[in-house]
C-alpha cells in the first residue's frame, strides 16, 4: 500500500509556510511520484506570493537512515560531511541542474541537507523582527518535522532552499529519500519530534577560542571580513547560541569537543589542539572506540621509535565519564602529527574502528590530507564517526531485512 504527503506550500514576501497532510490508500504505485499543480506564480523575488501543492508517494519498502550533524556556523560540519560521504565513495556535488544557490549535497548513498533551509523568515525578515537564525522563530521545526520524516518514510519532499548569497527563500527543490540521509545544521536536535527520528547524531563543540581562531582564518582570510566585523558578530550570536545551540549537546550520540592544547602553558594561539571524542555507551549499533583495553583509564605519549613528534607532542588519553549524566567513553588526542602516514602506529593501537581493512582510517586520513584538522584529533576522530555510521548503515539495513524473514520462521 502506497503512503503518500501532499504539500501545499505559500510563500509570501519574507516569510513562507509549508502545510501538510497525510494519506494512504491512494492509487499511486510508483515508488517517488511527484504530482505538481501549480496556481500562482512560483518565484524568489520578495513581494511575490506563490503556491505550489506536491504529492509524494512511497511504496513503503525504504531504508534510509537518517543522521544528525549539530554544530554552530563555521565550525566543521561541510569537512566532516566530505569526510563522511568519502567513507561511502563516490562524489558528493549539489543536485545537478537544481538552483546553484542549493545547500544540498548528494552522492551515490548520501544527502546531505543544510537545516538552514528551513528558516521561515529571510534576512530581511529576521531583521525586521530583531532575531537571529539560532532563534528557533526564525525556523519552522513542523516543516523540518514532516519533511524529514517523509525522507524516512521513503517519500521524497519538496524542500525550501534558503539562498545564503541572497538571503532569501527560493522555490524549493526535490529531495529523493537517499541510503543515508544527513541533516546538518544548527538545530537538528532541538526539536524532540526530529530528535526521535534521528539513527544516530553528533554535535561538534568547538571551544570559543579555536572557534574565533578558525572564524579569522575563513572569515578575513577567504572572506575579507575585519577582525573587529568577527568579534562583533561571534559576541551578537553568543546569547542564542548559548540558549538554543549549546544545550543540543546532550542529547547527541557522539561529541567532539575541541579545546586548546594542555601541552603549552597558556597556549593562545589556537593552533596546537586537545580533542575529545565523547562517546555515549548503550546507543543501538554504536560500540565506542577503545585504546589499548576496554574500559580501563589510560593515558598514552606515542611519540619516540615509531611515531615522529615534535613540539609539543601528541598525548592520548582515554577512559570511563560520565556526561549529562550519561555514560560515557572518552577518547582524546592532543598536539598534532608531524607525519601522516605514521599515523598506521596510533590505528593499530585503536580497537572498535569499524574499517574494512588494516589501515583504513590512515588510509582515509592520507586520501584528504588537505582538508582543515587532517593533522590532528579534529580529523581522525571525524574520520572515525564516518566509518561507524558505515557501520551503523550496514547493521541497521541487515536488521530490517532480517526482520521481516524472522517473523515469519
Ligand atoms: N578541523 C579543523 N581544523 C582547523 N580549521 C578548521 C577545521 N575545521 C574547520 N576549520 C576552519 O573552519 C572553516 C569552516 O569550516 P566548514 O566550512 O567545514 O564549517 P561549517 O560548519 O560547514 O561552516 P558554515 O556553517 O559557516 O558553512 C574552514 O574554512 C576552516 O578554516
Ligand atoms: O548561522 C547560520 C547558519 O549557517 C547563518 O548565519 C544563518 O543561516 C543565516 O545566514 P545568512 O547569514 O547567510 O543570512
Amino acid at each position: 500500500m502506497a503512503v503518500c504527503r501532499v504539500y501545499t506550500t505559500q510563500s509570501l514576501n519574507s516569510t513562507s509556510s509549508i502545510s501538510t497532510s497525510t494519506k494512504t490508500n491512494l492509487d499511486f504505485h510508483q515508488k517517488h511520484v511527484v504530482f505538481y499543480s501549480t496556481s500562482g506564480k512560483r518565484s524568489s523575488k520578495r513581494g511575490s506570493s506563490s503556491t505550489t501543492t506536491v504529492i509524494t508517494c512511497s511504496a513503503g519498502d525504504s531504508q534510509t537512515v537518517v543522521i544528525g550533524l549539530a554544530a554552530d556556523s563555521g565550525c566543521g560540519k561541510s569537512t566532516f560531511m566530505r569526510r563522511l560521504t568519502s567513507v561511502f565513495g563516490g562524489a558528493a556535488e549539489p543536485p545537478r541542474g537544481g538552483n546553484p544557490d542549493s545547500n544540498t549535497v548528494i552522492s551515490d548513498t548520501t544527502t546531505v541537507i543544510c537545516l538552514d533551509d528551513y528558516h521561515s523568515l529571510d534576512r530581511t525578515g529576521r531583521k525586521e523582527k530583531g532575531v537571529t537564525a539560532l532563534d528557533p522563530r526564525a525556523n519552522n521545526f513542523d516543516l523540518m518535522y514532516e519533511q524529514v520524516k517523509s525522507i524516512k518514510d521513503g517519500i521524497a519532499v519538496e524542500k525550501p532552499i534558503y539562498n545564503h548569497v541572497t538571503g532569501l527563500l527560493d522555490p524549493p527543490e526535490l529531495i529523493k529519500p537517499p541510503k543515508i540521509f544527513v541533516i546538518e545544521g544548527l538545530h537538528p536536535l532541538y526539536d524532540e519530534r526530529v530528535r526521535d527520528l534521528l539513527d544516530f547524531s553528533i554535535y561538534l563543540d568547538i571551544s570559543n577560542e579555536v572557534k574565533f581562531a578558525w572564524k579569522i582564518q575563513r572569515d578575513m582570510a577567504e572572506r575579507g571580513h575585519s577582525l573587529e566585523s568577527i568579534k562583533a558578530s561571534i559576541e551578537a550570536r553568543k546569547p542564542d547560541f548559548d540558549a538554543y545551540i549549546d544545550p543540543q549537546k546532550q542529547y547527541a550520540d557522539a561529541v567532539i569537543e575541541v579545546l586548546p592544547t594542555l601541552l603549552i602553558p597558556d597556549d593562545n594561539e589556537g593552533k596546537v589542539l586537545r580533542v575529545r571524542l565523547i562517546m555515549k555507551e548503550g546507543v543501538k549499533y554504536f560500540n565506542p572506540v577503545y585504546l589499548f583495553d576496554e574500559g580501563s583509564t589510560i593515558s598514552w605519549i606515542p611519540c619516540g621509535r615509531k611515531l615522529t613528534c615534535s613540539y609539543p607532542g601528541i598525548k592520548f588519553s582515554y577512559g570511563p565519564d560520565t556526561y549529562f549524566g550519561d555514560e560515557v567513553s572518552v577518547l582524546e588526542m592532543d598536539g598534532q602529527f608531524d607525519r601522516l602516514d605514521e599515523l598506521i602506529y596510533v590505528e593499530s593501537h585503536l580497537s572498535s574502528i569499524s574499517t574494512k581493512f588494516y589501515g583504513e582510517v590512515t588510509q582515509q586520513m592520507l586520501k584528504h590530507a588537505d582538508f582543515p584538522g587532517s593533522n590532528n584529533g579534529t580529523g581522525l576522530f571525524q574520520t572515525i564517526i564516518g566509518l561507524k555510521i558505515r557501520e551503523l548503515y550496514e547493521q541497521l539495513v541487515t536488521s530490517k531485512v532480517r526482520a521481516p524473514v524472522e517473523a515469519k520462521a
